[in-house]
């Protein structure tokens, strides 16, 4: 263990893309930061706004997946200062928690002399946070296909590849909380066969389509019918922004994560304009107070700063 400072830097993500629920990730220019150093007593310091209510004992997640990780490198688990902002809300879809994960597994390792790699630290991601899209994308930036291992303490098939060129994101974030869990338990525990192979060949199109560029068969290849369904009813307006957005701007449109954020991507000044509009007749309709970025995917995944004390 070293008298270091890290400091991390993690890109925010959105899962499933529509129909690859689980599976599929892309990471955002968004970012939150974690830093930590070995201390005489463990502290937790919060910045921001975006992080007010969250535990600042040994209870924080960044804590506790830490001092997993020293734990399982064999070493003494020692005592932290931890201090981490986010420009990510929670709760929104927008993948907080594995970004918190990933920063706090990156920022231990370091700190642990890194005694797992990259690849093994997305497992443990996976394994924590129970699917790899979130993490995936927050590890490695760009977008990543992924599926859980066969056995728990494998690695994690993935492949990683660059979104297209001129690929543009409005990210509508609902004024509401959604808990990933609650987005969870309105899914149905079967499927029938022909929704199942709905999905795969949506989730194969995209995929294909995403690696090609071909932003025009996007908006065919979005649709799902595993997830985005049975949470229209915990989303207000996501139903009708789905099924019109392509009419209005967007080549493709989809429930962020668990939601309740929504995304329309699209390409152009004019688009722009015109979903925008488009949003805010349908939010407005449905009484939901909401804010908007338009956000670039992140190429990068989680970038590390070392500071010598
Ligand atoms: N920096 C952080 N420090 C501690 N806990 C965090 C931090 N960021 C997120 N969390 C935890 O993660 C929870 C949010 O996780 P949740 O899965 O519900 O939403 P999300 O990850 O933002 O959305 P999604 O998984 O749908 O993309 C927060 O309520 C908090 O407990
Ligand atoms: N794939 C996950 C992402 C949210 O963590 C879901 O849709 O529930």
């Amino acid at each position: 263990m070293s008298g270091q400072r890290v400091k991390v830097t993690i890109p925010a993500s959105t899962a499933n893309l529509g129909p690859g629920f689980d599976a599929l990730g892309m990471a955002f220019q968004l970012y939150s930061v974690v830093e930590m150093e070995i201390s005489e007593r463990t502290t937790v310091e919060l910045v921001g706004k975006e992080l007010e209510g969250i535990p600042k004992d040994k209870s924080n997640l960044l804590y506790q997946v830490a001092a997993d990780l020293f734990a399982e490198a064999g070493l003494a688990v020692p005592e932290l200062a931890i201090r981490a902002s986010s420009d990510a809300p929670l709760t929104r879809g927008l993948g907080s928690s594995a970004a918190a994960i990933v920063g706090a597994l990156v920022a231990a390792n370091q700190l642990a002399g890194e005694p797992f790699t990259r690849d093994e630290l997305f497992a443990k991601a996976t394994a924590m946070e129970g699917h790899p899209d979130n993490v995936g994308a927050s590890m490695f930036g760009g977008i990543i296909v992924a599926t859980m291992p066969e056995k728990a303490g494998e690695p994690v098939p993935y492949v990683r590849f660059s979104p297209p060129a001129g690929l543009q994101t409005l990210v509508v974030i609902p004024d509401f909380m959604l808990e990933t869990q609650k987005a969870r338990n309105v899914l149905p525990q079967v499927y029938s066969k022909e929704d199942v192979v709905y999905n795969v060949g949506h989730s194969s199109l995209l995929v294909a389509a995403l690696a090609q560029g071909r932003l025009d068969l996007m908006g065919r290849a979005m649709s799902d019918r595993l997830h985005q369904p049975y949470r229209a009813k915990l989303v207000p307006g996501l139903k009708e922004i789905l099924d019109n957005a392509t009419e209005h701007g967007a080549v493709g449109a989809a429930l962020s994560g668990a939601g309740p954020t929504i995304l329309c991507f699209f390409s152009g000044a004019e688009e722009e304009r015109q979903l925008r509009a488009f949003v805010d007749s349908v939010m407005k309709g449905h009484g939901i107070t909401y804010r908007v970025m338009i956000l670039q995917p992140d190429e990068n995944g989680v970038q590390v700063e070392i500071h010598q004390r």
